[in-house]
């Protein structure tokens, strides 16, 4: 796992082997500490080059390791005897130096990088801290401010900000490694005590502890509830107060809480959960692995909206050449102002030249001869969209991939209507489209293998986690999302307050309330998906009571608050009040406090003081309910994709690993006493029944979430 040879004459050449990305398993530690060993102890050997093989220096610790029980040389003491031995040691880095891996070239006395080289000390999106010494090597060696930045972030930085911040020693466009070798040589019989770091003082701003009081109240405010954050703070603080010893001694204290923490646990699953629903697969046995996607050059979107404006900025920042499609002109007009300032901006941001030669705009439909796909962004209606897409299927080339971004209508009623319903996809994008990184891509039950793979690369090439679904009415993620709107609304007749609500679910870590999130959307996006299922409006079964619609409980809350112009932060009124129309602080209303209680005096309702807990498990529960179905309806590939949807697209506290993940780590039987006891409560509210794949896993002992599979009920998949 480490190979061992001398080169040009003097210099031990260390190699990690470990591929894809080199991590620091038990056996490249011992590898290492072996070689280290070899090369110091050879008279022969005058100095020492560490690199990577492949390309890669190292992507740090190997995390499947952390759920076992250690093994092999630790990372402490093997860092230290590179740094302690009386040779210098070079590192070579390129490609990446993550985490340990960075760790271990902080113990080397110079480091070469590669001009494309990435630096990082990741460890805290993790749920941990850099417990190799990093927390004490790299204040000691950057700075206090820049070091407590990068640990507290995990930021990566290109070899280019390294050289500048001083992590590392030079950057060369040639072999890292040849210029290491060659460096090494050079170094020969220079002084070693000021390149180890352990032995230096943090250099100190005399506003230390300003700048570390400021740094805890940043990370505390922005972390929402996570703890590597501030215990990063903490560690840091020690390479400013303590000697290195007693720092080291801090560093692994922080680690041992954080490691077996229920937080780290959830963010390292989140790491490759991310990784897995990439690889997809369906039930007729194409995967990944096996479904080559269709070449993408020419792209074009219909639709300047909100959506059709994000989306296409994404196209092109990935560098596909897009035609935009308005038949609006005075839409079209607005759209292209927008995109072009979008893409400006961007560009500004990374000092770059925006590719506004990548767009071309028209109002007609014809000029989409030549594109590869063609992405729908018009209105959410189902006959409008299928207009759409009959007048694509009649004037694309016929290979020519169509998809669309509806937000939950059915894709099979639009693929109908083309003829050619296998090259027919959904990609359901989240506003802004060019931000978010959430993509589902929705699998028709003719969507082909191909159309599918091609739809899961753009998505890569766009920088989207894009999770494969099936198609159902609101797809995944709304899908799950109408439970936990229903209870929140429920909660409010009951005695609750937006702001009692969205507190407890801010306290439990999304960045917004239900309430907030809905006044941002806008309110009246619901009232009329509302209107259109009959359960508002005109429509309305004239037999049923206004608290029950089609056969179940319903709140007219949300009805009522449109009704009086509020619309939420455009309008500077929903369910806060905001200074001004456009407005972003909300603050409490005591005009909605009033509508509460007028409301429940009306119908006869007594209020209670509802908790926080009351709030979570109805909220909450409902919604991973939904999950559950969702899994044994086989719409999602597993629970991974459905709690990388949440963690992506709706703010699900990263640190919680998503709906499902938490469910698992509450206990699955905690899970259903609760929805049995809620349900019995109210019997009025169907989504609070335990779905039948919750009990069942449940009666088999509760197995772990990557077994949950096996319980499911087959034929079971959509997809
Ligand atoms: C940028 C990357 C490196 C590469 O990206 P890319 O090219 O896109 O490829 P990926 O698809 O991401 O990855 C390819 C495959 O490699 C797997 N992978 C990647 N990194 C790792 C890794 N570090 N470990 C294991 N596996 C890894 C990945 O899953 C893919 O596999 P597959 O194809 O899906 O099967 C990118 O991958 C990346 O960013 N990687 C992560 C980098 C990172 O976060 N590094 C930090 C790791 S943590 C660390 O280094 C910690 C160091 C401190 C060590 C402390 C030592 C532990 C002390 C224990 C304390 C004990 C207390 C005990 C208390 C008690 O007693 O209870």
């Amino acid at each position: 796992m480490a190979r061992y040879a001398q080169v040009q004459g003097s210099v031990a050449l260390i190699t990690l082997t470990n591929p894809p990305v080199n991590a620091l398993s038990a056996a490249v530690r011992l590898g290492i500490t072996e070689a280290v060993t070899r090369a110091l102890r050879d008279p022969k050997v005058k100095s020492v080059v560490i690199c990577g093989e492949n390309g890669v220096f190292c992507g740090g610790a190997d995390i499947r390791e952390f759920a076992k029980p250690m093994t092999g040389p630790p990372l402490v003491p093997m860092i230290s005897a590179i740094e302690e031995g009386d040779k210098p040691v070079v590192a070579a880095i390129e490609g990446v130096a993550f985490g340990g891996g960075l760790e271990l070239a902080l113990g080397c006395h110079y480091r070469i990088a590669h001009s494309k080289a990435r630096v990082g000390l990741p460890e805290v999106t993790l749920g941990l801290l850099p417990a190799a010494g990093g927390t004490q090597r790299l204040p000691r060696l950057i700075g206090l401010a820049p070091a407590l930045e990068l640990i507290t972030t995990g930021r990566h930085v290109t070899a280019q900000e390294a050289l500048k911040l001083g992590i590392v020693d030079k950057v060369t466009d040639q072999s890292a490694q040849d210029l290491a070798i060659q460096f090494a040589q050079e170094v020969i019989g220079q002084p070693l005590l000021p390149r180890k770091l352990s032995t230096q003082l943090t250099p100190c701003p005399p506003d230390v502890d300003t700048i570390l009081d400021e740094a805890m109240a940043r990370v505390k405010q922005r972390a929402r509830g996570a703890m590597a954050p501030v215990a990063c703070v903490q560690a840091v603080r020690a390479a400013v107060n303590l000697p290195y010893q007693a720092g080291m001694q801090k560093e692994q204290e922080l680690m041992a809480f954080l490691f077996r923490s229920s937080q780290a646990r959830a963010l390292q699953y989140c790491f490759f959960a991310q990784r897995a629903v990439g690889k997809w697969s369906l039930s007729s046995g194409a995967h990944s692995g096996n479904s080559k996607p269709r070449p993408v050059t020419k792209a074009a979107v219909i639709g300047l909206g909100t959506m059709g404006r994000g989306i296409t900025v994404a196209l092109v920042k990935a560098g596909l050449s897009v035609v935009a499609v308005e038949t609006n002109k005075k839409q079209l007009e607005m759209g292209k102002q927008m995109v072009s300032a979008m893409l400006k901006h961007d560009a500004q941001k990374m000092n770059a030249v925006p590719r506004l030669d990548l767009l071309h705009y028209t109002t007609d439909l014809s000029e989409l001869k030549n594109t590869d796909l063609i992405i729908e962004a018009v209105f959410e209606d189902m006959a409008l969209k299928k207009e759409v897409f009959k007048k694509l299927s009649s004037v694309c080339k016929p290979d020519a991939v169509l998809c669309t971004n509806t937000s939950g209508l059915d894709v099979d009623e639009l693929a109908s209507v083309t003829k050619r319903p296998e090259l027919v996809v959904g990609m359901h994008f989240f506003a802004p489209a060019h931000v978010m990184k959430l993509l589902e891509v929705v699998r028709g039950s003719r969507s082909s293998p191909e159309v599918m793979a091609t739809a899961m690369h753009l998505g890569k090439r766009l920088g989207k986690v894009s999770v494969v679904v099936g198609n159902c009415s609101g797809f995944v993620g709304n899908r799950m999302l109408r439970p936990y709107l229903d209870q929140a609304n429920f909660l409010l007749e009951e005695g609750a307050t937006p702001e009692l609500v969205d507190g407890a679910l801010e306290e439990f870590g999304f960045p917004m309330g239900v309430f907030k999130v809905s006044d941002l959307s806008g309110l009246d996006v619901g009232w009329r998906i509302r209107k259109e299922a009959g359960l508002t409006g005109p429509n309305v079964d004239p037999k049923d009571p206004l608290r029950r619609r089609q056969g179940r409980r319903y709140s007219p809350l949300p009805d009522l608050v449109c009704e009086q112009g509020r619309l939420g932060q455009k309008s500077g009124r929903g369910w806060y009040l905001y200074d001004k129309p456009g407005g972003r602080v909300a603050t409490p209303d005591p005009d909605i406090h009033k509508l509460l209680e007028d409301y429940r005096v009306r119908h006869g309702i007594r209020p209670r003081q509802i908790g926080s807990q009351e709030v979570l498990e109805r909220c909450l529960f409902a919604l991973i309910n939904e999950g559950f179905r969702v899994l044994e309806d086989g719409m999602a590939m597993g629970p991974e994709g459905i709690d990388m949807i949440y963690v992506f697209g709706y703010g699900w506290p990263r640190h919680r690993g998503g709906p499902m993940f938490y469910a698992a780590m509450v206990g699955l039987p905690r899970v259903l006493e609760r929805l049995e006891y809620y349900q019995q409560v109210h019997p009025d509210v169907p989504h609070l029944q335990p779905s039948s794949l919750l009990r069942r896993l449940v009666v088999n002992g509760s197995p772990p979430l990557d077994k949950w599979r096996d319980f499911l009920q087959r034929p079971h998949s959509q997809l």
